[in-house]
């Protein structure tokens, strides 16, 4: 995870469209104060849970189709996360490797309870089958023998999903340097901690090492905070909902910029106000805020990573 930090880092003192603003980040600070917002995981009530190891596979198979909702105005996250939940309670063998390698779109659509064609249908197609094939081959089918296999390191975990499952490898190349941001494999970590309390397949002895999860909904919470400031040419891009390409500088800026500012804001929440918070923490607040907004204005950009 230390490259995921120091690239955005890096990222965040090079950028020509994103600023992070530092008393911005104290203001949002200040006003912890008295209180830190703390929001449970699935406050929704929306995830399939039992405690064992279908819980894991249920994640995995979540956090690897987890991106890009906003092409379908109707379609958001709790669709995924509801669909799959009911579709598991239905029929307990739907998520086993070898099925998931067989689902078509229009199957999937329907594990979904959705009419409609997914956005990027055919990438979420490939990757649960990919999921599927790659769980089969190194770990006995079973998600639980992946996480089990990480020695309760989150980090461990991050890098195992990533080394094996190409669909994860969330990087990029900025002005010359990678760039690693790594969203769905750290969010398959934090899901897991959420949903086990830290117990059991959800025990990490340095959770504290994930960063915020870089997607379409916090940077536009961040902005609104006034902790990331935009250029005006990017502001308006966002305004007018005009795509902005995978991989661009502005798009790299946006997500980079979001886990400078959020490892800036715990720092300065330990060091000015005493309160020790873990990024993981900071990042659900912030996204259930962006998601209660509906008129939050967030970047549109075509990706599988988020
Ligand atoms: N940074 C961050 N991004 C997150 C999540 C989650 C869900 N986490 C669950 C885990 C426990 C909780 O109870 C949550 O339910 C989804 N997303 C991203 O949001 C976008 C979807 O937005 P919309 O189109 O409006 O549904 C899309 O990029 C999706 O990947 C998060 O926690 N943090």
């Amino acid at each position: 995870m230390e490259e995921v930090r120091a690239s955005s880092e890096w990222v965040s003192s090079h950028a020509s469209h994103v600023t992070v603003n530092l008393s911005g980040i104290e203001k949002v600070a200040e006003s912890m104060k008295n209180s830190i917002p703390k929001v449970e995981w699935d406050y929704e009530g929306i995830h399939y849970f039992d405690n064992g190891p279908l819980s894991v596979q249920y994640l995995f198979v979540l956090d690897a189709l987890n991106f890009c909702f906003w092409p379908d105005k109707d379609l958001t996250y709790d669709h995924l996360a509801a669909g799959l939940k009911a579709a598991l309670q239905d029929d307990k063998s739907a998520f086993d490797a070898d099925r998931l390698q067989t689902y078509t779109g229009p199957e999937l659509r329907k594990l979904l309870n959705w009419t409609k064609p997914l956005p990027l249908e055919d990438e979420r197609v490939r990757l649960i089958h990919e999921v599927g094939f790659e769980l089969e081959r190194s770990f006995e089918g079973k998600a639980s023998k992946l996480v089990e296999s990480c020695g309760k390191s989150a980090a461990k975990l991050v890098a195992l999903v990533t080394q094996f499952f190409p669909g994860f490898r969330d990087h990029t190349v900025y002005k010359g340097h990678q760039v690693f941001l790594y969203k769905r494999a750290q969010i398959f970590a934090a899901d897991l901690w959420g949903a086990f309390k830290g117990e059991s397949y959800g025990e990490f002895h340095d959770i504290g090492s994930i960063t915020m999860f870089a997607d379409y909904i916090v940077p536009a919470v961040l902005q609104q905070l006034g902790v990331l400031r935009y250029s005006s040419s990017l502001a308006n891009m966002i305004e007018d909902g005009t795509e902005i390409c995978s991989g661009s500088e502005e798009e790299i800026e946006l997500r980079a910029c979001s886990i400078y500012a959020v490892e800036k804001m715990r720092e300065v929440l330990h060091k000015k106000i005493g309160k020790q918070v873990l990024s993981v923490e900071l990042d659900l607040w912030l996204w259930s805020v962006g998601v209660q907004c509906p008129s939050l204005q967030h970047h549109r950009t075509l990706s599988i990573y988020y």
